[in-house]
Protein backbone atom coordinates (compact mmCIF):
# COMPACT_ATOMS: atom_id res chain seq x y z
CA UNK A 1 0.00 0.00 0.00
CA UNK A 2 2.65 2.49 0.59
CA UNK A 3 3.55 2.13 -2.98
CA UNK A 4 7.37 1.75 -2.93
CA UNK A 5 8.97 -1.87 -3.35
CA UNK A 6 12.00 -2.66 -1.69
CA UNK A 7 15.16 -1.61 -4.19
CA UNK A 8 17.43 -3.65 -2.43
CA UNK A 9 16.95 -7.12 -2.71
CA UNK A 10 18.76 -9.02 -0.43
CA UNK A 11 16.62 -12.26 -0.30
CA UNK A 12 18.44 -12.60 -4.27
CA UNK A 13 22.03 -11.48 -2.83
CA UNK A 14 21.65 -14.95 -0.52
CA UNK A 15 21.46 -17.23 -3.38
CA UNK A 16 24.61 -18.70 -2.56
CA UNK A 17 23.29 -19.91 0.92
CA UNK A 18 20.88 -22.40 1.68
CA UNK A 19 17.96 -20.75 2.48
CA UNK A 20 14.94 -21.96 3.97
CA UNK A 21 11.45 -20.12 3.08
CA UNK A 22 8.51 -20.10 4.98
CA UNK A 23 9.09 -23.25 7.18
CA UNK A 24 6.01 -24.39 8.75
CA UNK A 25 5.96 -24.03 12.90
CA UNK A 26 6.53 -27.69 13.50
CA UNK A 27 9.70 -27.74 11.08
CA UNK A 28 11.19 -24.41 12.76
CA UNK A 29 10.95 -26.26 16.27
CA UNK A 30 12.43 -29.35 14.82
CA UNK A 31 15.40 -26.79 13.73
CA UNK A 32 15.36 -24.76 16.46
CA UNK A 33 16.10 -28.60 18.86
CA UNK A 34 18.40 -29.92 16.15
CA UNK A 35 20.28 -26.57 16.08
CA UNK A 36 20.69 -26.78 19.40
CA UNK A 37 19.33 -23.41 19.52
CA UNK A 38 17.26 -24.40 22.50
CA UNK A 39 14.94 -26.66 24.34
CA UNK A 40 11.68 -28.76 24.27
CA UNK A 41 9.93 -27.56 27.58
CA UNK A 42 6.79 -29.02 29.36
CA UNK A 43 3.86 -27.14 27.40
CA UNK A 44 5.45 -27.72 24.05
CA UNK A 45 6.96 -24.02 24.00
CA UNK A 46 10.44 -24.12 23.49
CA UNK A 47 12.63 -22.06 25.92
CA UNK A 48 15.97 -20.09 24.37
CA UNK A 49 18.41 -18.06 26.26
CA UNK A 50 19.40 -14.84 24.50
CA UNK A 51 23.02 -14.30 26.27
CA UNK A 52 24.44 -10.86 26.95
CA UNK A 53 21.69 -8.46 25.61
CA UNK A 54 18.35 -9.52 27.58
CA UNK A 55 16.12 -6.17 26.73
CA UNK A 56 16.32 -3.59 23.42
CA UNK A 57 19.58 -1.68 23.92
CA UNK A 58 18.28 1.97 22.48
CA UNK A 59 22.04 3.38 22.37
CA UNK A 60 22.73 1.07 19.76
CA UNK A 61 19.68 2.00 17.28
CA UNK A 62 20.53 4.49 14.25
CA UNK A 63 18.34 5.85 11.40
CA UNK A 64 20.25 6.04 8.19
CA UNK A 65 20.93 9.81 7.60
CA UNK A 66 19.47 9.90 3.57
CA UNK A 67 17.86 12.66 1.63
CA UNK A 68 14.36 11.19 0.95
CA UNK A 69 13.88 10.88 4.63
CA UNK A 70 16.07 13.20 6.96
CA UNK A 71 14.11 16.54 7.10
CA UNK A 72 11.54 14.34 8.48
CA UNK A 73 13.36 12.88 11.45
CA UNK A 74 13.24 14.07 14.77
CA UNK A 75 17.01 13.51 15.22
CA UNK A 76 18.30 12.90 18.98
CA UNK A 77 19.49 10.40 21.66
CA UNK A 78 16.45 8.40 20.30
CA UNK A 79 16.97 8.62 16.36
CA UNK A 80 20.72 8.58 16.05
CA UNK A 81 22.14 9.55 12.36
CA UNK A 82 24.42 7.06 10.84
CA UNK A 83 25.88 7.84 7.70
CA UNK A 84 25.06 5.96 4.07
CA UNK A 85 28.42 4.68 3.77
CA UNK A 86 28.64 3.06 7.12
CA UNK A 87 25.13 1.40 6.59
CA UNK A 88 26.44 -0.06 3.06
CA UNK A 89 29.51 -1.05 4.29
CA UNK A 90 27.72 -3.01 7.11
CA UNK A 91 25.07 -4.06 4.99
CA UNK A 92 27.38 -5.99 2.67
CA UNK A 93 29.72 -7.67 5.51
CA UNK A 94 26.13 -8.55 7.72
CA UNK A 95 25.52 -10.34 3.97
CA UNK A 96 28.92 -11.77 3.52
CA UNK A 97 28.35 -13.46 7.14
CA UNK A 98 25.26 -14.81 6.02
CA UNK A 99 26.29 -16.40 2.76
CA UNK A 100 29.14 -18.87 4.90
CA UNK A 101 26.09 -19.99 6.87
CA UNK A 102 24.70 -23.08 5.34
CA UNK A 103 20.81 -22.39 6.73
CA UNK A 104 19.10 -19.08 6.30
CA UNK A 105 15.63 -19.10 7.86
CA UNK A 106 13.05 -17.02 5.92
CA UNK A 107 9.88 -15.45 6.51
CA UNK A 108 7.14 -13.42 4.40
CA UNK A 109 4.40 -12.15 6.06
CA UNK A 110 2.85 -8.78 6.52
CA UNK A 111 2.20 -6.30 9.04
CA UNK A 112 -0.83 -4.52 9.52
CA UNK A 113 -3.94 -6.38 10.03
CA UNK A 114 -6.58 -3.75 7.97
CA UNK A 115 -5.64 -5.39 4.09
CA UNK A 116 -5.68 -0.99 2.87
CA UNK A 117 -2.50 -0.80 4.70
CA UNK A 118 -0.86 -4.10 5.06
CA UNK A 119 2.93 -3.83 4.76
CA UNK A 120 4.80 -6.74 2.95
CA UNK A 121 7.94 -7.84 4.74
CA UNK A 122 10.12 -10.48 4.85
CA UNK A 123 11.99 -11.48 7.60
CA UNK A 124 15.66 -13.21 6.65
CA UNK A 125 17.45 -14.72 10.06
CA UNK A 126 20.32 -16.83 11.11
CA UNK A 127 18.73 -18.49 13.92
CA UNK A 128 15.55 -20.67 13.65
CA UNK A 129 14.30 -19.72 16.94
CA UNK A 130 13.94 -16.20 15.33
CA UNK A 131 12.44 -17.26 12.44
CA UNK A 132 9.94 -19.29 14.64
CA UNK A 133 9.73 -15.50 16.75
CA UNK A 134 8.92 -13.50 13.46
CA UNK A 135 6.33 -16.09 12.19
CA UNK A 136 4.29 -15.86 15.92
CA UNK A 137 4.84 -12.29 15.98
CA UNK A 138 4.20 -10.99 12.38
CA UNK A 139 0.77 -11.38 10.14
CA UNK A 140 0.86 -15.18 8.53
CA UNK A 141 0.01 -15.17 5.07
CA UNK A 142 -3.46 -16.63 4.27
CA UNK A 143 -3.45 -19.19 1.21
CA UNK A 144 -2.64 -17.68 -1.86
CA UNK A 145 -1.53 -14.41 0.06
CA UNK A 146 1.65 -14.37 -0.45
CA UNK A 147 1.32 -14.82 -4.67
CA UNK A 148 3.08 -11.34 -5.92
CA UNK A 149 4.17 -10.92 -2.37
CA UNK A 150 6.92 -8.14 -2.64
CA UNK A 151 8.05 -7.51 0.61
CA UNK A 152 8.46 -3.36 1.08
CA UNK A 153 10.60 -3.93 4.11
CA UNK A 154 13.25 -6.44 5.12
CA UNK A 155 14.55 -7.22 8.70
CA UNK A 156 18.05 -8.76 8.73
CA UNK A 157 18.73 -10.28 12.11
CA UNK A 158 22.36 -12.14 12.38
CA UNK A 159 22.96 -11.66 16.26
CA UNK A 160 26.15 -13.71 15.77
CA UNK A 161 27.86 -11.35 13.60
CA UNK A 162 29.48 -8.07 15.41
CA UNK A 163 30.69 -4.96 14.51
CA UNK A 164 33.97 -3.26 15.10
CA UNK A 165 32.94 0.21 16.25
CA UNK A 166 36.20 1.58 15.52
CA UNK A 167 36.07 0.80 11.71
CA UNK A 168 31.95 0.36 11.41
CA UNK A 169 30.52 3.63 13.06
CA UNK A 170 28.74 1.86 15.47
CA UNK A 171 28.68 2.60 19.41
CA UNK A 172 29.00 -1.41 20.16
CA UNK A 173 28.99 -4.62 18.41
CA UNK A 174 25.27 -4.56 18.05
CA UNK A 175 23.53 -2.43 15.64
CA UNK A 176 19.90 -2.33 14.90
CA UNK A 177 19.63 0.63 11.74
CA UNK A 178 16.98 1.34 10.02
CA UNK A 179 17.36 2.36 6.01
CA UNK A 180 14.12 4.52 5.06
CA UNK A 181 15.07 4.44 1.58
CA UNK A 182 16.67 0.82 1.40
CA UNK A 183 13.59 -0.20 3.08
CA UNK A 184 15.55 -2.49 5.46
CA UNK A 185 16.33 -3.20 9.29
CA UNK A 186 20.05 -4.39 9.70
CA UNK A 187 20.26 -6.16 13.32
CA UNK A 188 23.94 -7.55 14.31
CA UNK A 189 24.99 -8.58 17.80
CA UNK A 190 22.19 -8.82 19.70
CA UNK A 191 19.37 -11.76 20.34
CA UNK A 192 16.84 -10.07 21.85
CA UNK A 193 13.73 -11.21 19.83
CA UNK A 194 11.69 -8.15 20.75
CA UNK A 195 14.12 -5.74 18.49
CA UNK A 196 13.00 -7.14 15.68
CA UNK A 197 9.10 -6.46 16.30
CA UNK A 198 9.84 -2.79 17.78
CA UNK A 199 12.15 -2.07 14.42
CA UNK A 200 9.10 -2.83 12.51
CA UNK A 201 6.85 -0.73 15.01
CA UNK A 202 9.56 2.29 14.60
CA UNK A 203 9.04 1.34 10.74
CA UNK A 204 4.96 2.07 10.99
CA UNK A 205 5.41 5.05 13.09
CA UNK A 206 7.43 6.84 9.99
CA UNK A 207 5.32 4.87 7.45
CA UNK A 208 1.12 4.98 9.15
CA UNK A 209 1.41 8.94 10.14
CA UNK A 210 1.75 9.75 5.69
CA UNK A 211 -1.20 7.77 5.24
CA UNK A 212 -3.16 10.08 7.66
CA UNK A 213 -3.24 6.96 9.83
CA UNK A 214 -1.85 7.33 13.53
CA UNK A 215 0.57 4.57 14.80
CA UNK A 216 -0.13 3.78 18.46
CA UNK A 217 1.93 1.86 21.56
CA UNK A 218 -0.97 0.26 23.01
CA UNK A 219 -3.22 -2.64 23.41
CA UNK A 220 -7.13 -3.00 22.09
CA UNK A 221 -9.45 -5.42 22.73
CA UNK A 222 -13.49 -5.01 22.72
CA UNK A 223 -16.43 -6.03 23.74
CA UNK A 224 -19.80 -7.49 23.47
CA UNK A 225 -20.83 -4.16 22.44
CA UNK A 226 -18.35 -4.19 20.21
CA UNK A 227 -17.32 -1.25 22.65
CA UNK A 228 -12.93 -1.02 21.45
CA UNK A 229 -10.85 0.05 24.21
CA UNK A 230 -6.83 0.91 23.69
CA UNK A 231 -4.60 0.96 26.26
CA UNK A 232 -1.74 2.79 26.41
CA UNK A 233 1.94 2.34 27.94
CA UNK A 234 5.56 1.90 27.85
CA UNK A 235 7.18 -1.79 28.37
CA UNK A 236 6.05 -3.53 31.52
CA UNK A 237 2.96 -1.12 32.61
CA UNK A 238 0.63 -3.57 31.51
CA UNK A 239 -0.58 -3.52 27.83
CA UNK A 240 -0.45 -7.60 26.97
CA UNK A 241 -1.67 -8.25 31.07
CA UNK A 242 -4.52 -5.81 31.02
CA UNK A 243 -5.90 -6.71 27.32
CA UNK A 244 -6.34 -10.48 28.09
CA UNK A 245 -9.58 -10.09 29.43
CA UNK A 246 -12.37 -13.19 29.60
CA UNK A 247 -14.81 -10.99 28.78
CA UNK A 248 -13.52 -9.26 25.70
CA UNK A 249 -11.95 -10.10 22.15
CA UNK A 250 -8.58 -9.42 22.13
CA UNK A 251 -7.31 -7.52 19.21
CA UNK A 252 -3.86 -7.32 19.88
CA UNK A 253 -1.64 -6.57 22.97
CA UNK A 254 1.06 -3.98 21.63
CA UNK A 255 1.00 -2.23 18.03
CA UNK A 256 -1.82 -0.90 16.43
CA UNK A 257 -2.79 1.76 13.98
CA UNK A 258 -6.24 3.88 14.17
CA UNK A 259 -7.26 4.74 10.70
CA UNK A 260 -10.81 6.65 9.64
CA UNK A 261 -11.86 3.10 9.46
CA UNK A 262 -10.56 2.36 13.10
CA UNK A 263 -8.18 0.13 14.74
CA UNK A 264 -6.00 -2.39 13.80
CA UNK A 265 -3.31 -4.50 14.78
CA UNK A 266 -0.04 -4.32 13.09
CA UNK A 267 1.25 -7.96 14.22
CA UNK A 268 -0.07 -10.94 14.56
CA UNK A 269 1.34 -12.21 17.80
CA UNK A 270 2.09 -11.21 21.72
CA UNK A 271 4.72 -10.61 23.57
CA UNK A 272 4.19 -11.05 27.36
CA UNK A 273 6.57 -10.27 30.43
CA UNK A 274 6.40 -13.87 32.15
CA UNK A 275 8.02 -12.54 35.72
CA UNK A 276 6.17 -13.78 37.91
CA UNK A 277 3.48 -15.73 36.04
CA UNK A 278 0.82 -17.47 37.00
CA UNK A 279 -2.63 -19.37 35.80
CA UNK A 280 -4.07 -17.89 38.84
CA UNK A 281 -3.38 -14.20 37.85
CA UNK A 282 -2.63 -14.42 34.18
CA UNK A 283 -4.69 -17.80 32.80
CA UNK A 284 -5.23 -16.69 28.97
CA UNK A 285 -1.07 -15.69 28.90
CA UNK A 286 -0.70 -18.69 30.91
CA UNK A 287 -2.60 -21.09 29.15
CA UNK A 288 -1.14 -19.32 25.75
CA UNK A 289 2.43 -21.01 26.14
CA UNK A 290 2.09 -24.27 24.55
CA UNK A 291 3.45 -25.84 21.49
CA UNK A 292 4.90 -23.00 19.19
CA UNK A 293 5.46 -20.74 21.79
CA UNK A 294 8.93 -19.36 22.30
CA UNK A 295 10.26 -18.41 25.30
CA UNK A 296 13.09 -16.16 26.15
CA UNK A 297 15.34 -16.25 29.69
CA UNK A 298 13.14 -18.13 31.10
CA UNK A 299 14.22 -20.54 33.76
CA UNK A 300 13.29 -24.30 32.68
CA UNK A 301 14.14 -27.63 35.01
CA UNK A 302 16.32 -29.39 33.49
CA UNK A 303 14.87 -32.83 33.92
CA UNK A 304 10.55 -31.81 34.05
CA UNK A 305 11.52 -29.30 31.82
CA UNK A 306 9.08 -26.96 33.49
CA UNK A 307 8.88 -23.13 33.54
CA UNK A 308 10.03 -21.78 36.71
CA UNK A 309 7.94 -18.07 36.01
CA UNK A 310 9.41 -16.83 39.23
CA UNK A 311 13.04 -17.24 38.83
CA UNK A 312 14.31 -13.38 37.65
CA UNK A 313 17.81 -14.56 37.36
CA UNK A 314 18.36 -14.26 34.28
CA UNK A 315 17.23 -11.31 33.77
CA UNK A 316 13.46 -9.80 35.38
CA UNK A 317 12.49 -8.93 31.42
CA UNK A 318 11.42 -12.60 31.13
CA UNK A 319 9.33 -12.83 28.00
CA UNK A 320 6.65 -15.64 26.09
CA UNK A 321 5.64 -14.78 22.06
CA UNK A 322 2.77 -17.17 21.04
CA UNK A 323 0.14 -16.08 17.79
CA UNK A 324 -2.60 -14.74 18.88
CA UNK A 325 -4.66 -18.04 18.08
CA UNK A 326 -3.43 -19.06 21.21
CA UNK A 327 -5.78 -16.66 22.80
CA UNK A 328 -8.96 -17.88 22.78
CA UNK A 329 -11.40 -15.06 22.54
CA UNK A 330 -9.80 -13.16 19.76
CA UNK A 331 -10.95 -10.70 16.87
CA UNK A 332 -9.95 -11.89 13.46
CA UNK A 333 -8.51 -10.59 11.74
CA UNK A 334 -7.63 -7.98 14.01
CA UNK A 335 -9.73 -5.30 13.54
CA UNK A 336 -12.05 -3.23 14.63
CA UNK A 337 -14.03 0.09 15.02
CA UNK A 338 -13.39 3.32 16.96
CA UNK A 339 -12.23 3.20 20.09
CA UNK A 340 -15.05 4.79 23.43
CA UNK A 341 -12.86 4.64 25.74
CA UNK A 342 -8.87 4.91 26.49
CA UNK A 343 -6.60 4.10 28.73
CA UNK A 344 -3.41 5.33 29.44
CA UNK A 345 -1.39 2.94 31.84
CA UNK A 346 1.77 4.56 34.20
CA UNK A 347 3.90 2.60 36.28
CA UNK A 348 4.74 5.22 38.61
CA UNK A 349 7.37 5.06 40.80
CA UNK A 350 6.58 7.73 42.86
CA UNK A 351 3.93 6.09 43.80
CA UNK A 352 1.61 9.50 44.19
CA UNK A 353 -0.48 9.06 41.40
CA UNK A 354 -4.08 7.71 41.97
CA UNK A 355 -4.50 4.54 40.88
CA UNK A 356 -7.48 5.84 38.20
CA UNK A 357 -8.46 9.18 37.17
CA UNK A 358 -10.61 10.31 34.52
CA UNK A 359 -8.87 13.24 32.55
CA UNK A 360 -10.44 16.36 30.98
CA UNK A 361 -9.52 16.42 27.29
CA UNK A 362 -6.72 19.08 28.12
CA UNK A 363 -5.71 16.74 30.78
CA UNK A 364 -5.71 13.73 28.11
CA UNK A 365 -3.96 15.99 26.00
CA UNK A 366 -1.23 16.97 28.46
CA UNK A 367 -0.55 13.20 29.89
CA UNK A 368 -0.52 12.07 26.44
CA UNK A 369 2.70 14.31 25.48
CA UNK A 370 4.39 14.02 28.78
CA UNK A 371 3.98 10.30 28.81
CA UNK A 372 5.16 10.01 32.37
CA UNK A 373 5.69 6.41 33.78
CA UNK A 374 8.45 4.39 34.68
CA UNK A 375 11.34 2.70 32.59
CA UNK A 376 10.70 -0.65 34.61
CA UNK A 377 13.89 -3.47 35.04
CA UNK A 378 15.16 -5.28 32.35
CA UNK A 379 13.84 -3.88 29.01
CA UNK A 380 16.09 -1.57 28.14
CA UNK A 381 19.99 -2.54 28.89
CA UNK A 382 21.07 -1.13 31.87
CA UNK A 383 17.70 -0.53 33.25
CA UNK A 384 17.68 -2.61 36.96
CA UNK A 385 14.89 -0.64 39.14
CA UNK A 386 12.08 1.49 38.15
CA UNK A 387 13.46 4.39 36.58
CA UNK A 388 10.77 7.40 36.41
CA UNK A 389 10.82 9.17 32.50
CA UNK A 390 8.71 10.91 30.56
CA UNK A 391 7.88 8.78 27.28
CA UNK A 392 5.93 10.66 24.80
CA UNK A 393 3.08 9.27 23.60
CA UNK A 394 3.66 6.30 26.19
CA UNK A 395 6.25 5.22 23.19
CA UNK A 396 9.15 7.59 22.60
CA UNK A 397 11.45 5.09 21.89
CA UNK A 398 9.69 3.71 18.54
CA UNK A 399 9.41 7.64 17.43
CA UNK A 400 11.11 8.25 14.38
CA UNK A 401 8.76 11.75 14.18
CA UNK A 402 8.56 14.20 16.14
CA UNK A 403 6.45 14.18 19.35
CA UNK A 404 3.47 16.55 18.01
CA UNK A 405 2.58 14.74 14.91
CA UNK A 406 1.42 12.13 16.80
CA UNK A 407 0.40 13.82 19.27
CA UNK A 408 -2.27 15.89 17.60
CA UNK A 409 -3.81 13.24 15.72
CA UNK A 410 -4.21 11.45 18.97
CA UNK A 411 -6.10 14.81 20.19
CA UNK A 412 -8.45 14.97 16.79
CA UNK A 413 -9.10 11.11 16.99
CA UNK A 414 -10.24 11.62 20.88
CA UNK A 415 -12.70 14.88 20.05
CA UNK A 416 -13.89 13.50 16.95
CA UNK A 417 -14.76 10.24 18.24
CA UNK A 418 -15.39 11.46 21.74
CA UNK A 419 -13.79 8.59 23.62
CA UNK A 420 -13.30 9.09 27.51
CA UNK A 421 -9.49 8.60 28.96
CA UNK A 422 -8.31 7.24 31.85
CA UNK A 423 -5.17 7.52 33.61
CA UNK A 424 -4.26 4.19 35.09
CA UNK A 425 -1.33 4.14 37.45
CA UNK A 426 -0.17 0.34 37.49
CA UNK A 427 2.86 0.98 39.51
CA UNK A 428 3.53 2.25 43.00
CA UNK A 429 1.32 3.06 45.89
CA UNK A 430 1.66 3.43 49.48
CA UNK A 431 5.40 5.11 49.39
CA UNK A 432 7.75 5.28 46.49
CA UNK A 433 9.47 2.46 44.88
CA UNK A 434 11.55 0.68 47.35
CA UNK A 435 8.89 1.54 50.33
CA UNK A 436 5.69 1.24 48.97
CA UNK A 437 3.75 -2.13 46.72
CA UNK A 438 3.54 -2.42 43.23
CA UNK A 439 -0.54 -1.75 42.65
CA UNK A 440 -2.65 -4.89 43.29
CA UNK A 441 -3.72 -6.56 39.88
CA UNK A 442 -6.98 -7.57 40.70
CA UNK A 443 -7.92 -4.11 42.20
CA UNK A 444 -6.40 -2.74 38.45
CA UNK A 445 -8.74 -5.36 36.52
CA UNK A 446 -11.53 -4.01 38.77
CA UNK A 447 -10.62 -0.58 37.67
CA UNK A 448 -10.69 -0.77 34.10
CA UNK A 449 -13.67 -3.21 34.37
CA UNK A 450 -16.00 -0.25 35.83
CA UNK A 451 -14.16 2.29 33.37
CA UNK A 452 -14.67 -0.04 30.16
CA UNK A 453 -18.51 -0.84 31.57
CA UNK A 454 -19.14 2.93 31.68
CA UNK A 455 -19.84 2.75 35.66
CA UNK A 456 -17.29 5.57 36.01
CA UNK A 457 -19.48 7.86 33.47
CA UNK A 458 -21.63 10.26 36.15
CA UNK A 459 -19.93 8.89 39.43
CA UNK A 460 -18.74 11.45 41.98
CA UNK A 461 -15.11 12.39 42.17
CA UNK A 462 -12.78 14.67 43.91
CA UNK A 463 -9.90 16.29 42.39
CA UNK A 464 -6.24 15.55 43.44
CA UNK A 465 -4.92 18.88 44.46
CA UNK A 466 -1.74 18.59 43.22
CA UNK A 467 -2.41 17.33 39.48
CA UNK A 468 -5.57 18.07 39.31
CA UNK A 469 -7.23 14.89 38.39
CA UNK A 470 -10.62 13.67 39.00
CA UNK A 471 -10.64 10.81 41.46
CA UNK A 472 -13.76 8.15 41.91
CA UNK A 473 -14.54 7.85 45.46
CA UNK A 474 -15.76 4.32 44.79
CA UNK A 475 -15.00 1.96 42.37
CA UNK A 476 -16.70 -1.49 42.88
CA UNK A 477 -13.88 -4.34 44.38
CA UNK A 478 -11.66 -2.15 45.01
CA UNK A 479 -11.35 -0.71 48.84
CA UNK A 480 -11.81 3.28 48.88
CA UNK A 481 -8.74 3.97 51.02
CA UNK A 482 -6.76 2.68 47.66
CA UNK A 483 -8.05 5.26 45.34
CA UNK A 484 -6.38 8.41 47.27
CA UNK A 485 -3.07 7.97 47.53
CA UNK A 486 -2.24 10.04 49.90
CA UNK A 487 -4.45 7.62 52.32
CA UNK A 488 -2.12 4.70 51.79
CA UNK A 489 0.65 6.34 52.47
CA UNK A 490 1.53 6.04 56.23
CA UNK A 491 2.83 9.53 56.51
CA UNK A 492 0.70 12.25 54.55
CA UNK A 493 3.61 14.65 54.54
CA UNK A 494 6.13 12.60 53.13
CA UNK A 495 3.32 12.09 50.62
CA UNK A 496 2.65 15.74 49.59
CA UNK A 497 6.16 16.07 49.34
CA UNK A 498 7.06 13.72 47.02
CA UNK A 499 4.23 15.02 44.84
CA UNK A 500 4.76 17.95 44.91
CA UNK A 501 8.25 16.60 43.16
CA UNK A 502 6.82 14.29 40.64
CA UNK A 503 4.66 17.65 39.54
CA UNK A 504 7.78 20.09 39.38
CA UNK A 505 9.19 17.42 37.21
CA UNK A 506 5.64 17.00 35.23
CA UNK A 507 6.34 21.52 34.22
CA UNK A 508 9.86 21.24 34.02
CA UNK A 509 9.30 18.49 31.02
CA UNK A 510 6.40 20.17 29.25
CA UNK A 511 8.51 22.89 28.38
CA UNK A 512 9.77 21.01 25.71
CA UNK A 513 6.53 21.20 24.10
CA UNK A 514 6.63 25.47 22.82
CA UNK A 515 4.44 24.82 20.32
CA UNK A 516 1.30 23.11 21.89
CA UNK A 517 -2.25 25.05 22.50
CA UNK A 518 -1.45 27.12 25.87
CA UNK A 519 -5.25 25.47 27.30
CA UNK A 520 -3.25 22.05 27.32
CA UNK A 521 -0.31 23.40 29.74
CA UNK A 522 -2.40 25.80 31.60
CA UNK A 523 -6.00 23.28 31.97
CA UNK A 524 -3.95 19.85 31.23
CA UNK A 525 -0.68 19.79 34.15
CA UNK A 526 -0.53 20.15 38.03
CA UNK A 527 -2.33 23.22 39.79
CA UNK A 528 -0.03 25.78 40.54
CA UNK A 529 -0.07 26.41 44.16
N1 LIG B 1 -1.43 -3.58 38.80
C1 LIG B 1 -0.87 -4.15 37.75
N2 LIG B 1 -1.34 -3.92 36.51
C2 LIG B 1 -0.75 -4.48 35.43
N3 LIG B 1 0.31 -5.31 35.50
C3 LIG B 1 0.80 -5.59 36.71
C4 LIG B 1 0.25 -5.03 37.89
N4 LIG B 1 0.95 -5.48 38.94
C5 LIG B 1 1.89 -6.28 38.46
N5 LIG B 1 1.83 -6.38 37.12
C6 LIG B 1 2.76 -7.16 36.28
O1 LIG B 1 3.43 -6.24 35.43
C7 LIG B 1 3.71 -6.82 34.18
C8 LIG B 1 3.05 -6.02 33.07
O2 LIG B 1 3.63 -6.46 31.89
P1 LIG B 1 2.93 -6.44 30.47
O3 LIG B 1 1.47 -6.59 30.57
O4 LIG B 1 3.67 -7.42 29.62
O5 LIG B 1 3.30 -4.96 30.04
P2 LIG B 1 3.37 -4.34 28.60
O6 LIG B 1 2.60 -5.22 27.70
O7 LIG B 1 2.81 -2.98 28.74
O8 LIG B 1 4.84 -4.34 28.28
C9 LIG B 1 3.19 -8.22 34.21
O9 LIG B 1 4.24 -9.06 34.58
C10 LIG B 1 2.12 -8.15 35.32
O10 LIG B 1 1.91 -9.37 35.96
C1 LIG C 1 9.00 -5.58 23.82
C2 LIG C 1 9.04 -4.43 24.43
O1 LIG C 1 8.01 -3.73 24.94
P1 LIG C 1 6.55 -4.17 25.35
O2 LIG C 1 6.70 -4.81 26.66
O3 LIG C 1 5.84 -2.86 25.37
O4 LIG C 1 6.04 -5.10 24.31
C3 LIG C 1 10.30 -3.74 24.59
O5 LIG C 1 10.24 -2.59 25.05
O6 LIG C 1 11.35 -4.32 24.25
MN1 LIG D 1 3.36 -6.09 26.01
Amino acid sequence: MFGVHNPETPFKLLTEANLLVQLSVPELVEKVLSRGEGLLTSTGAISVSTGKYTGRSPEDKFIVEEKSSSSKIDWGAINQPISENAFSTLYNKVLDYLKQKNEIFVFNGFAGADKKYMLPIQVINEYAWHNLFAHQLFIRPEQGELDGHSPEFTIISAPGFKADPEVDGTKSETFIIISFEKRIVLIGGTEYAGEMKKSIFSVMNYLLPEAGIMPMHCSANVGIEGDVALFFGLSGTGKTTLSADPNRRLIGDDEHGWSANGVFNVEGGCYAKTISLSREKEPQIFDAICFGAVLENVIVEPNSRAADYDDGSLTENTRAAYPLEAIKNIVSPSVAGHPNTIVFLTADAFGVLPPISRLTKEQAMYHFLSGYTSKLAGTERGITSPQATFSTCFGAPFLPLPANRYAEMLGEKILEHNARVFLVNTGWTGGEYGTGSRMKLGYTRAMIHAALEGELNNIETVQDEIFGLHVPLHVPGVPDEVLQPEKTWADAEAYREKAVELAEKFRANFKKFSGVAPEIAEKGGPINH
